[in-house]
C-alpha cells in the first residue's frame, strides 16, 4: 500500500517573532524542517514525502539543502493562506486515490517514529488515526459570568500531529468550504459525518510555537 505524509510548513510563524519563519531555524545545527522529514523517512520504508511550504520561500528551501547537503527525496508544493488551504494543496499533488497519507506539522520534529508507524497501521484498519496525549493539569472552564468550573480532565486529551487518513477519504474530506472549526485534520474529516480514531501520541512531540519551545527543543535534541 502507498504511504504518503504531507509535511505543512507553510506558515509564517508569527509567534516565534525571529527573522525567519520557525520551520528554518536550526536545532542542533539543522533546520526544523528537516530533523522532521528524517522522522518519517526513517519510519517508513519507501515513504513518499510532500512538503508544503510557502511559494516565497522555494529558493531559500533549495539553498538550505544545498548548505545541508541534504537528501532525502520529497516533492515541494506551494503553502496556501491557512493550515487548512496548505494540507489540501498537499494532498491535491498526491494524484493516487489508494493508499494512507499522514499529515503532520512541519514544526514538530520530536514525534517518536513508534507513534508514526503506529498511525499507518491503526489508520489501515479504521481509516484514521489521530495522534492525541492525556493532561497533566487539572483543567477549569471559562464561564461568560467570568468565573470558571471543574473539569474532569480525563475527558480530555491534547492533539497532536500526525493525523494518518484513508486518501481517497481525506481527499474527499478537504473539498469543502474552509470553517472556522476547522483547527486540524480530524475535524474536516469528521465534518463528513465519519468518526476519528485516537491512537498514544508522544509528550515531546511539541509544535514549536515560541521562542520558549525553541530552547526546548535544543534540551531535547542534547538529551
Ligand atoms: N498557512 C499556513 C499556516 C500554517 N501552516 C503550518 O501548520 C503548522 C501549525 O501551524 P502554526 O504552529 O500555527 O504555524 P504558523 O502559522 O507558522 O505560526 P503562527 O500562528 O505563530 O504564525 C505549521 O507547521 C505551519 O507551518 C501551513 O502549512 N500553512
Ligand atoms: C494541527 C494542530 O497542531 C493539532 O494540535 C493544531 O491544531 C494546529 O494549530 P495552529 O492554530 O495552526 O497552531
Amino acid at each position: 500500500m502507498n504511504k504518503y505524509a504531507v509535511i505543512v510548513a507553510g506558515g509564517s510563524g508569527t509567534r516565534m517573532r525571529a527573522l525567519m519563519p520557525k520551520q528554518y531555524l536550526p536545532i542542533g545545527g539543522l533546520p526544523v524542517l528537516m530533523h522532521t522529514l528524517k522522522k518519517f523517512a526513517r519510519a517508513i520504508i519507501d515513504i513518499k514525502l510532500v512538503l508544503v511550504i510557502p511559494a516565497g520561500d522555494f529558493e531559500l528551501w533549495e539553498e538550505l539543502c544545498e548548505q545541508h547537503q541534504f537528501q532525502i527525496p520529497h516533492q515541494v508544493v506551494a503553502g496556501g493562506k491557512s493550515r487548512f488551504q496548505s494540507v489540501k494543496n498537499g494532498l491535491n499533488a498526491i494524484k493516487e486515490q489508494e493508499g494512507l497519507v499522514a499529515i503532520h506539522d512541519g514544526v514538530r520534529p520530536f514525534v517518536e517514529p513508534s507513534v508514526i508507524q503506529s498511525s499507518y497501521e491503526v489508520a489501515t484498519k479504521s481509516g484514521s488515526a489521530i495522534a492525541v496525549v492525556a493532561l497533566k493539569d487539572s483543567i477549569r472552564k471559562l464561564q461568560d459570568d467570568g468565573k470558571s468550573i471543574f473539569q474532569e480532565r480525563q475527558y480530555f486529551r491534547l492533539v497532536q500531529t500526525p493525523q494518518t487518513f484513508q486518501l481517497a477519504r481525506i481527499k474527499k474530506a478537504f473539498e469543502v468550504i474552509e470553517l472556522h472549526t476547522f483547527t486540524d485534520d480530524a475535524t474536516v474529516y469528521e465534518h463528513q459525518g465519519w468518526q476519528v480514531e485516537l491512537i498514544e501520541g508522544n509528550l515531546e512531540n511539541i509544535k514549536i510555537t515560541t521562542p520558549e519551545d525553541l530552547e526546548y527543543a535544543e534540551f531535547l535534541l542534547s538529551k
